[in-house]
């Protein structure tokens, strides 16, 4: 089964939404001035009462150790996903600060593959994302998934699993994992008006375990 990060959870709702489907992963972000920045306190009361069976991610754009530290200390994150414009200094900091694992964002540009290269490694999985002036992600927009045989070629070669981000909802989720990556990273496609929908999860993750049935 692929990987299935549901990320932008704002509410507790959202979450509940989230974690009673078959996604393997949680996301929650952690970037003030962004519309699903959540604050960790809060994040931290609906885990606690939601108890979710999936991995929790915590989305940082270039944070602090005390950043990451104050987040920990309210959500038991499994991963930091970095999502800004991360050195591999900053990333192994991370690294040997927190017993959690590191992915690391990387902008679908034309420099990817040395992107990756730079990061060999260092980190515990790579997110491809579209590349959009002024954002660091949650966009919902795709971009060219010709590339994605080579992300996915240069992660395994790294053995870490590479997931794709950027504008994929349940109706193209199918055409994307026709390049074989390891996993989807979906906000915008799982939401209606700023909110998770059910419909659109389990439509989603419905896709994702009929194409790994398909392949199997
Ligand atoms: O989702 C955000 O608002 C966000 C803001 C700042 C940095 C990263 C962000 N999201 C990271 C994710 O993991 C998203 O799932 C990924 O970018 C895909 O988003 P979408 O195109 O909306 O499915």
């Amino acid at each position: 089964m692929s990987i299935v990060k549901l990320c932008g959870n704002r509410s507790e709702q959202d979450t509940r939404r989230s974690g009673q489907s078959d996604a393997t992963h949680l996301g929650f972000i952690f970037v003030e001035g962004t519309k699903r920045n959540v604050a960790a306190e809060e994040v931290g009361r609906w885990v606690d009462r939601i108890q979710p069976v999936q991995k929790l991610a915590g989305v940082f754009v270039e944070p602090s150790t005390a950043q990451v530290a104050e987040v920990l200390k309210h959500v038991p994150l499994d991963i930091i996903q970095l999502h800004g414009n991360e050195t591999v200094s900053e990333v192994l900091k991370m690294k040997e600060t927190f017993a959690v694992d590191v992915w690391k964002a990387i902008h679908h540009d034309g420099h990817g593959q040395e992107k990756m290269e730079l990061f060999r490694g260092t980190v515990d999985g790579y997110v491809i994302d579209a590349k959009v002036k002024g954002a660091h992600g949650g966009t919902g927009v795709t971009f060219d998934w010709e590339a994605v045989p080579a992300y996915v070629k240069t992660a395994k070669e790294q053995q870490v699993p590479c997931l794709i981000a950027g504008g994929i909802t349940p109706a193209n989720v199918a055409e994307v994992l026709a390049f074989h990556p390891d996993g989807v990273d979906v906000s915008s496609g799982t939401e209606t008006n700023e909110a998770k929908d059910e419909t659109k999860i389990y439509t989603l993750v419905k896709e994702v375990a009929n194409h790994a049935a398909r392949i199997s």
